[in-house]
């Protein structure tokens, strides 16, 4: 039976209402999810990027971080993505013509141009800091390390990145700065440990202590479980919400080149022009020029008028005698503070692990005495370093070709020294010395003080921790649109069973 007209058109009407209906359903959820994505999107990658340069007392190298600028003040987020040896000796070495330590930085400077894109050059802050070797030269000759400073100053702002100062940092600051480094990068800052407190027994996951040789100086910084007695060994840090108080100190002259030339010059006879030194291979020889020797702060208390301008230094490869030359060196007989290491330095109980870097690990790594795998008693390092000793320069110069020899020749000695200083000087014994990793790199950035220097100085380590977001990105889109189409589906639902009746009521369907 055909339809009457009217009816036919109420149910063409119908059927265009709910097409409209089912077209701005599809719309909403569209815009919701767009919007949702869109206005939630996170920023574009923007990475930044920071340049130290380390003017240590043997050589000056250059390092380039880089990190996500979104995540500035997260932890663990700034990778090292470049490292540049310069050339030559360190700037301090320069002194006799400072205009040549500022062109030395040429080669790595322009590498570094080459690593960081172009369009963030401008933004990209540039420090260096020198260490011991410029510490010595500014208290020998301040006019002579001003001179160096402004020859690498002129230099560095040359190039285009937001140059931001060269200097010579204290001591302290590079106990300090090395310490934040590793235990930045061992992420020991990102524990959340509220839940610790709920258990007053335990204790939160603690730092590493540092230990940085360098060729002028060393730093032990770590934190106590007792009381600094001394101020000038004592740094507050509150860091990601905690609270820190750290013991460090930086011994100037006993760096292993400087400790070297300590003994050289306590050695020394006046006349003599030979000198047998147990703590060279058998069979190695070197000229050392001795006319400057004691010029040096570091050699001043040996001093003695010498009639000699060169001494030829002969090994003998004795590892006990050279140990009680080296021992000489650590005065261990005045203490004003409860407890001290050496030279009357307060040095309270040592605490927790430690990381060993820099010429800590360059001697040890080359000793095989580094191995984080198969880690070594303090008795068997003792015998390794003896054996390595007693071994003839010849033997050691075909199995290691390709060493410098510089390195490879002092290895007895730098080897002997680490062990004194670890064990007379720091008072490390067989048990606490399993407590110390030998590190080169963590999570590929180098151990040192320059990573510490720059989030420091950049700001970007918060004194509190930021607040986190309750959720990710992803899971903050995915409950919108969820929630969305929740509330639509209930507004349909309603709408539909309200407007059923009124629609029958009206004959719409
Ligand atoms: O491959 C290596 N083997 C042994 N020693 C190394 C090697 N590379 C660097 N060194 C030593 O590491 C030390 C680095 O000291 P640096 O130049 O940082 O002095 P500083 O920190 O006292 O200013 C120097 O004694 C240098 O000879
Ligand atoms: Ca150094």
């Amino acid at each position: 039976m055909e339809q009457p007209r009217g009816t036919k058109q109420k149910k063409s009407c119908q059927k265009n209402v709910f097409i409209i209906l089912g077209f701005l359903f599809i719309l909403a959820i569209i815009t919701i999810i767009t919007v949702a994505i869109i206005q939630n999107k996170p920023l574009e990658k923007n990475v930044k990027y920071g340049i130290v340069l380390d003017a240590g007392s043997s050589h000056t190298n250059l390092y380039i971080y880089e990190w996500p600028a979104e995540k500035e003040n997260d932890t663990g987020v700034v990778k090292q993505v470049d490292m540049c040896k310069v050339d030559g000796p360190g700037i301090s070495s320069y002194y006799k013509e400072p205009e040549k330590a500022g062109l030395s930085l040429k080669k790595c400077m322009d590498e570094a141009k080459g690593v960081v894109p172009e369009n963030r050059q401008r933004e990209t802050p540039l420090y260096l800091g020198a260490t011991a070797g410029m510490r010595l030269l500014s208290m020998v000759n301040p006019g002579l390390s001003d001179q160096v400073l402004s020859s690498v100053e002129n230099n560095l702002e040359l190039y285009p990145f937001d140059y931001q100062g060269a200097r010579i940092i204290t001591g302290q600051e590079e106990g300090a700065y090395g310490w934040i480094t590793i235990n930045y990068l061992l992420g020991k800052f990102v524990q959340d440990e509220s839940w610790l407190s709920f258990f007053p027994g335990l204790k939160g996951s603690e730092t590493f202590g540092a230990l940085d040789l360098g060729g002028a100086s060393t730093q032990i910084t770590f934190v106590p479980e007792n009381d600094i007695e001394s101020p000038d060994n004592s740094l507050h840090f509150r860091l990601y919400g905690r609270s820190y108080n750290v013991y460090t100190h930086s011994f100037l002259c006993y760096g292993k080149d400087q400790a070297l030339q300590q003994l050289f010059a306590s050695n020394i006879k006046p006349t003599d022009t030979i000198l047998q030194d147990p703590c060279f291979n058998v069979g190695y020889t070197r000229n050392v020029n001795v006319t400057g020797l004691y010029k040096n702060h570091c050699t001043a208390a040996y001093r003695k008028s010498l009639n000699v301008t060169n001494v030829q230094v002969i090994g003998t490869g004795n590892h006990d005698q050279c140990l009680q030359n080296v021992l000489e060196i650590f005065n261990r007989s005045q203490c004003t503070y409860s407890r001290c290491s050496f030279n009357g330095v307060f040095q309270p109980h040592l605490q927790g692990d430690f990381g060993a870097f820099s010429a800590f690990f360059f001697v040890m790594d080359f000793l095989k005495l580094a191995d984080i795998k198969n880690p070594k008693s303090l008795e068997d390092a003792k015998e390794t370093v003896r054996k390595f000793c007693s071994r003839p320069w010849q033997e050691v110069k075909v199995e290691f070709p390709k060493t410098k020899e510089k390195y490879l020749s002092e290895y007895c000695f730098s080897g002997t020294y680490i062990l004194s200083l670890l064990e007379v000087g720091y008072g490390f014994n067989s048990t606490s010395w399993d407590s110390i990793r030998f590190v080169g790199k963590i999570s590929g950035s180098d151990a040192g003080w320059t990573l510490g220097y720059m989030l420091n100085l950049t700001n970007m380590i918060p004194a509190e921790l930021p607040p986190s977001r309750p959720l990710s990105h992803e899971g903050y889109v995915a409950l919108m649109v969820v929630s969305s189409l929740v509330l639509v589906a209930v507004l349909l639902i309603i709408w539909l069973s309200c407007c059923k009746e009124k629609c029958l009521e009206k004959g719409i369907i």
